[in-house]
């Protein structure tokens, strides 16, 4: 049997084939562009009632062209068709958007939305904002009346839970940041530079609330004046805009307020992120967007501190982007308005300066779960509790977070406001953009069993050559570089890339185009490679769990789960590097052997209910997907194996250990990456010992030392 039929029989894949149900399928904004959960006349129905007429949402901007979203200049992600002219009064959540957007030349102030437009907006991109503490509520009192009358004044328990839902005031395009906000013109601009014209769904729910709540339409309560946020939208969503836009926006007019000097500037947002390849990408998307405004935005170094002795005399740093001064023969002192760090870097230099981050009012947590999972916990929340400003603003986001982590949220704000004996207290607002925590669903996802660690090189040796007739006929389509290929651990990253070295031929760029990255590597390496692959010039990089949060790669065409990932939320991220931006045509394979087996369900079941999302199901999914059957026979994952899984991945895949028995030894080997056999590697073990005994003896001789080896009874 074909060696490749052989791997992916247990997925049932069939020839590729479109049912009629799939031709239907439209796309809906919820998950960036991605197919609707609905067809066409599920989408008609649903959207009856407030619709009168219902518009379908172009491909979001760069699907196809990866350059296309930042270099067009009318990025428009929720272009109209033509023929959409209703005339019916009520109007479809995305009619309202384009209504609300003013036209070239139209001066006016837009028109207030009223509650059942909001609403209605709110549904149709499936976004869900709620107060988690604080007894927030709508202001009404501020929008017209409309036919729905107040959403919150309502009778019965079914509308008390509605009410729970806080329909704000959408932000439809950043072109009403001026009017409505009182965004600066300088940072509108910038948006318009880097070719952002519409908010997508996190932005458009999230920027209003953050910019200014009253405005945005809620009703504060006086003992709770302040807003926090936590966020959990899809990977590729646009969410570090829509930190960004609120945060630049403050600082743009507190230096108008305040004309302070340059030297005396304190950093008044931390962004944290647990990377530093993350870190970098936020400092960069950054200055794009604090050009000309006065605000600074820096990466956290080692060796930089927070702060100077009075009596030391300060030098500027010489790049213009450091925003940095350095005391005569001292450290570097950080002087910009925004510092982005991983914990670990800021935290040890506060325990070196015992500084306290009192001047810092916006505290930022960018990938949140994984910051505040005992990972990073006690790092992170070194950094929390210095920061001991009363109007500390706090923001979480990310595309997965466990109700765990919302209690230790809701824990962590309490806890401080007690500590710190705060009279304003602050309400938290959680928003969810789609489906909680589930994996893109403009992807195609794959599950393939590849039963033992050769069958899976082999399988991914016959992705890395699309030429094959294997792929192109069964299984999987040809996986178009570039490509991300994730394992478990460094050594096995390393291991998979001399494997696949010399898998792409010398006239297509042989080596250079396969590269690994993982953080034993010096950063100068890291940030070489990062910007290698980004230009095209790698074509497949083999890389850990380092490059699976956040990290923004426009172009990448697919993503390989060599070694299955730990929990189902790392699932989420790792593939959320492919269909960014809700472009279209990712591809996630995720290769499995018996190992894997008892682990398994919890992926098979976050590709499940991405492909519900997509409005796929088993009759419709074809070779997509995961089949009912596989869910059903795969075996539940205890507590304990979950936990284990998450803590230090699959058993025979970790390095060996002193402490490992003869079995865990053996299965170890068994599990190494090679495509040589045992009897290979020994000899090739061998012959390299021999050189190697060799070159010392001939080094003994040449320093005339007098060489330990026995040479004879004459010697
Ligand atoms: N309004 C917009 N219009 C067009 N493109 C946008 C817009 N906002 C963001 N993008 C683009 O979307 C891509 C993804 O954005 P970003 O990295 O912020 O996603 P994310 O939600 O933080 O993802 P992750 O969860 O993986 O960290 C970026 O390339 C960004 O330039």
């Amino acid at each position: 049997m074909e060696a490749f039929k052989l791997l992916s029989r247990s997925t049932n894949l069939k020839p590729a084939q479109t049912s009629r149900r799939e031709r239907r399928i439209v796309h809906v904004p919820s998950e960036g562009q991605t197919h609707a959960s609905v067809d066409e006349e599920n989408v008609v129905a649903s959207t009856a009632s407030v619709a009168g007429r219902k518009r379908k949402r172009d491909a979001f901007p760069g699907a196809g062209d990866p350059d296309e979203a930042v270099t067009s200049n009318g990025v428009d992600s929720y272009k109209s068709s033509s023929n959409g002219a209703g005339k019916a009064n009520e109007t479809s959540g995305h009619d309202m958007l384009s209504q609300g957007r003013p036209t070239a030349g139209d001066t006016r102030a837009p028109q207030p939305l009223s509650s059942d437009e909001c609403r209605s907006i709110f549904k149709f991109h499936k976004i869900k904002i709620a107060a988690l503490t604080g007894a927030l509520n709508i202001d009404d009192s501020r929008r017209p009346s409309s036919k729905g009358g107040a959403s919150v004044k309502m009778l019965g328990q079914k509308r008390k839970k509605k009410a729970s839902s806080l329909y704000t005031h959408p932000l439809t395009s950043f072109a009403l940041l001026p009017t409505l906000y009182k965004v600066s013109r300088t940072l509108l601009n910038n948006l318009r530079e880097q070719g952002y014209t519409t908010p997508t769904e996190v932005q458009l729910a999230t920027i209003p609330v953050l910019l200014d709540p009253v405005a945005a339409g809620l009703c504060l309560p006086p003992d709770c004046p302040h807003i926090d946020l936590l966020t959990v939208a899809p990977t590729g969503s646009g969410k570090t805009l829509a930190f960004l836009i609120p945060l630049i926006n403050h600082f743009i007019h507190d230096h108008h307020r305040n004309t302070e000097h340059e030297s005396s500037r304190h950093v008044r947002a931390l962004i944290v992120a647990p990377t530093k390849e993350l870190v970098n990408q936020i400092v960069n998307e950054g200055r794009k967007l604090c050009t000309n405004s006065g605000v600074s935005i820096t990466a956290m170094r080692k060796g930089m501190h927070l702060s100077a002795r009075s009596d030391e005399c300060t030098l500027e740093s010489g790049d213009e982007n450091d925003h940095m001064t350095r005391p005569l023969d001292g450290p570097l002192i950080v002087k910009a308005d925004i510092l982005v760090t991983t914990p670990l870097l800021l935290a040890n230099t506060l325990s070196q300066d015992k500084t306290k981050l009192s001047s810092v009012q916006y505290f930022i947590f960018d990938e949140a779960d994984v910051l505040l999972d005992p990972l990073f916990r006690d790092q992170t929340l070194s950094l929390w509790n210095a920061c001991t400003n009363p109007s500390l603003r706090t923001s979480l986001w990310s595309a997965t977070v466990g109700s765990n982590i919302e209690e230790l949220v809701i824990h962590l704000i309490d806890e401080r406001q007690a500590r710190l004996e705060l009279q304003s207290r602050s309400s938290l607002l959680r928003c969810i953009v789609g489906l909680k925590d589930s994996a893109l669903s403009t992807i195609s996802h794959k599950l393939i069993y590849a039963a033992t660690e050769p069958g899976k090189l082999l399988g991914l040796r016959q992705l890395l050559h699309p030429s094959t007739t294997l792929t192109s006929k069964h299984a999987v389509p040809p996986l178009r570089p570039p490509f991300l290929v994730f394992t478990q651990t460094i050594e096995r990253a390393v291991a998979l890339h001399a494997e696949l070295l010399y898998d792409i031929p010398t006239e297509a760029g042989g080596s250079s185009r396969v590269a690994v990255l993982h953080s034993d590597l010096s950063e100068t390496k890291r940030l070489e490679i990062m910007a290698r692959f980004r230009k095209g010039q790698i074509w497949v990089l083999v890389t850990t769990d380092l490059l699976s949060r956040g990290i923004d790669f426009r172009g990448v065409n697919g993503v390989v789960n060599y070694d299955m990932p730990t929990s189902s939320a790392a699932y989420v991220h790792r593939v959320g590097r492919t269909g960014r931006a809700g472009r279209e045509g990712g591809i996630a394979v995720t290769l499995y052997t018996k190992d894997d087996i008892k682990y398994v369900k919890a992926i098979a079941n976050a590709i499940a209910a991405s492909e519900r999302a997509r409005g796929r199901t088993q009759a419709t999914s074809g070779e997509d997907g995961v089949q009912k059957w596989l869910l059903n026979a795969l075996p539940d994952i205890s507590k304990k194996d979950r936990q284990e899984l998450k803590k230090r991945g699959v058993n025979v895949r970790r390095p060996l250990r002193e402490g490992d028995d003869d079995n865990d030894v053996r299965a170890k080997r068994t599990s190494r990456i090679s495509s040589k056999s045992g009897y290979e590697r020994r000899l090739e073990n061998n012959r390299k010992g021999a050189i190697a005994a060799r070159q010392d003896r001939l080094e003994d001789e040449s320093e005339g030392r007098e060489s330990d080896a026995w040479s004879g009874f004459d010697g």
